[in-house]
């Protein structure tokens, strides 16, 4: 049996972000791996008028779980869900549920966050920075805790081309940071917020940094780790191939181009996109676990998850391979049929965003209003090309990670426990990797129906048609009015018919003198 898989067995786990993308893969995975572990505790809170019992209840009932249910029949005895909102003091935890905690747990495993780019500082700061903080106090006071495993992001020091399994300290004391948040009023926390953040593009990053050191300082007494994803995209192998339920990463990417409302990304087709499949990141976090716990290293290690520098994935290939995907798997009511520009020129970027973008969004509106509808695709275009800049910075740029620590761990591992909880990418196929995203998109994100897939396929093919014709005409109209205003393209025009007519009567006559 894998070693690793034997080491969570009858372990008391603790998870906090269980309900999120990362969460639920890793949940899945325990259970999977080491059924006979003894409990796992979630901190959760209520959301979208669910109760917990209902949130876990929805968890366990999703495709993800699907092989667990199997497996591990008693599921729901073997997760304890807590009541807790990580951004209050407290936690707003129960006395008893806090004693239980602290008296029983062996393993943290840290995953919620505020993910979002544009989260005011002060939530940023609360969640990703006084919530880790505060975790690791109780951590302190866990006498049977054996390993901390935090996780964070490989782009918290994304103002770095070169970025090694170390921390890079902010300017600006996290505990000063806290502190300022006690008294400061919003106005000025957004005043001095990009002072702040630096050569950072968002919060998120920051607030990630701030975390990690917040790690580092308060947890000189644990067994701790942390582990840094890059892009995190759905699972590659584990339970089933194209997993994803998050908008999160690129998805929001990959669904705004299938639907043809996307065309042009501000990205290097030379740059390298670094995705990581989620069961990658959560097959070296449990690693990373077990080595923590057992081998206790002396100093904190940070590991890296990514892709880049073993089996780099460029722009331009998965440009190419999203729209062969696409035109094989398409979304559903696509406004056009997909097709992926990549450029960095703000000149480019202008042209192909007029050319594009607007002027299909106009045309079509004006198209709505001729059929007496309300016109949108404006509206919705302004909308989603607003989100997508905000994702610009990290697809205009690539990063160089190392991923020593990460390939340590690999080598300390038995071939069955490399097997078992694989993270080595160096044989990730991208392009069949691609196709299971689109695939895992379509089904588990936005739950469309496989059964329609020929019928968008005609739709797609009536798309190209009205493309072609709308080209064509457009073309005609344009030569009509050169030739009706300008005697050099009417020279021109007659110059062009004149050939195409000697060449036809030239191929005509060689033909009659060979038969
Ligand atoms: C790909 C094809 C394009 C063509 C290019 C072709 C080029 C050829 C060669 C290149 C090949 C293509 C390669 C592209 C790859 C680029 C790679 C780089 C991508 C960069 C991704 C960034 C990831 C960085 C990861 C950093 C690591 C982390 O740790 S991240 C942790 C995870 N966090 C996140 O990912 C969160 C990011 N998101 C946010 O923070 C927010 O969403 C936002 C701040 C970005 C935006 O917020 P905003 O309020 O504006 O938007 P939001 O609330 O999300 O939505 C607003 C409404 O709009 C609707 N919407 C959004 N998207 C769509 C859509 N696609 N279709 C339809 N509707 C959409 C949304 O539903 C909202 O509607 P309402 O709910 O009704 O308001
Ligand atoms: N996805 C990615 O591309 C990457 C993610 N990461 C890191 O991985 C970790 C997990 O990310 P991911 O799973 O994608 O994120 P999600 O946004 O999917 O999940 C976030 C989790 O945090 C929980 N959470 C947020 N606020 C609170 C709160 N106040 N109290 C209790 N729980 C809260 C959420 O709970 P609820 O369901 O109630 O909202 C959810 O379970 C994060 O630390 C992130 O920084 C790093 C690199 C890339």
């Amino acid at each position: 049996m894998s070693t690793i898989a034997a080491y969570y067995n009858n372990k008391s786990i603790l998870i906090t972000g269980a309900t999120g993308f990362l969460g639920k893969v890793l949940m899945e995975k325990l259970f999977r791996s080491s059924p006979d572990l003894k409990v796992i505790y979630i901190l959760v809170r209520p959301k979208s008028g669910q109760t917990l019992q209902q949130r876990v209840f929805h968890i366990l009932n999703c495709e993800l779980f699907k092989e667990v249910r199997e497996i591990c029949p008693n599921v729901q005895e073997k997760i304890r869900a807590i009541y807790a909102d990580l951004s209050q003091d407290d936690f707003a935890i129960s006395k008893e549920d806090m004693e239980e905690l602290l008296s029983c747990t062996n393993i943290i495993f840290h995953c919620a966050a505020t993910v979002r780019f544009d989260e005011p500082l002060r939530s940023a700061v609360q969640l990703n920075v006084v919530a880790t903080q505060k975790l690791l106090l109780m951590a302190g006071q866990m006498p049977k805790l054996e390993a901390f495993i935090h996780l964070s992001t490989a782009f918290s020091n994304c103002y770095r081309k070169h970025i090694d399994e170390v921390i890079y300290p902010c300017p600006v004391e996290p505990k000063k940071i806290i502190h300022s948040m006690e008294w400061l009023d919003d106005a000025i926390i957004d005043e001095i917020t990009p002072k702040l953040i630096g050569d950072r593009p968002n919060t998120y990053t920051y607030s990630k940094a701030l975390g990690e050191m917040v790690v580092q300082q308060e947890g000189e007494k644990l067994n701790i780790a942390i582990v840094r994803p890059s892009i995190v995209g759905p699972t590659w192998q584990e339970p089933f191939p194209g997993w994803i339920d998050t908008m999160n990463g690129i998805s929001k990417i990959i669904i705004a181009a299938g639907k043809g409302l996307l065309q042009l990304q501000a990205v290097e087709p030379t740059n390298v996109v670094d995705l990581i499949p989620a069961d990658t990141v959560i097959n070296l976090t449990l690693a990373v676990g077990w080595y923590t716990a057992v081998h206790r290293p002396k100093t904190m290690l940070i590991y890296h998850s990514t892709s880049g520098h073993i089996n780099p994935f460029y722009c331009k290939e998965m440009g190419l391979q999203l729209t062969a995907t696409l035109e094989k798997i398409p979304l559903e009511k696509p406004f056009r049929r997909p097709y992926t520009i990549g450029t960095t020129s703000t000149i480019s970027k202008q042209y192909w965003n007029t050319v594009s973008h607007h002027a299909y969004a106009i045309i079509y509106d004006f198209y709505l209003i001729l059929t007496g509808r309300k016109p949108r695709m404006t509206k919705l275009l302004n909308r989603i090309l607003k989100t997508i800049s905000k994702l610009e910075y990290f697809s205009s740029q690539s990063w160089e990670w190392t991923t020593y620590n990460t390939e340590m761990l690999m080598s300390q591992l038995s071939p069955e426990d490399q097997r078992v909880f694989n993270f080595d990418v160096r044989h990730l196929n991208w392009s069949q990797y691609m196709e299971n995203y689109v695939l895992g998109i379509k089904k588990y994100l936005l739950k469309e129906d496989m059964a329609g897939i020929p019928e968008v396929k005609q739709h797609l093919r009536r798309l190209r048609n009205i493309y072609y014709f709308f080209n064509t005409t457009l073309f005609l109209i344009a030569c009509r009015l050169l030739i009706a205003r300008s005697q050099m393209a009417r020279n021109v025009w007659f110059f062009i018919v004149s050939f195409c007519y000697k060449f036809l009567s030239y191929f005509r006559a060689s033909r009659m003198l060979k038969a």
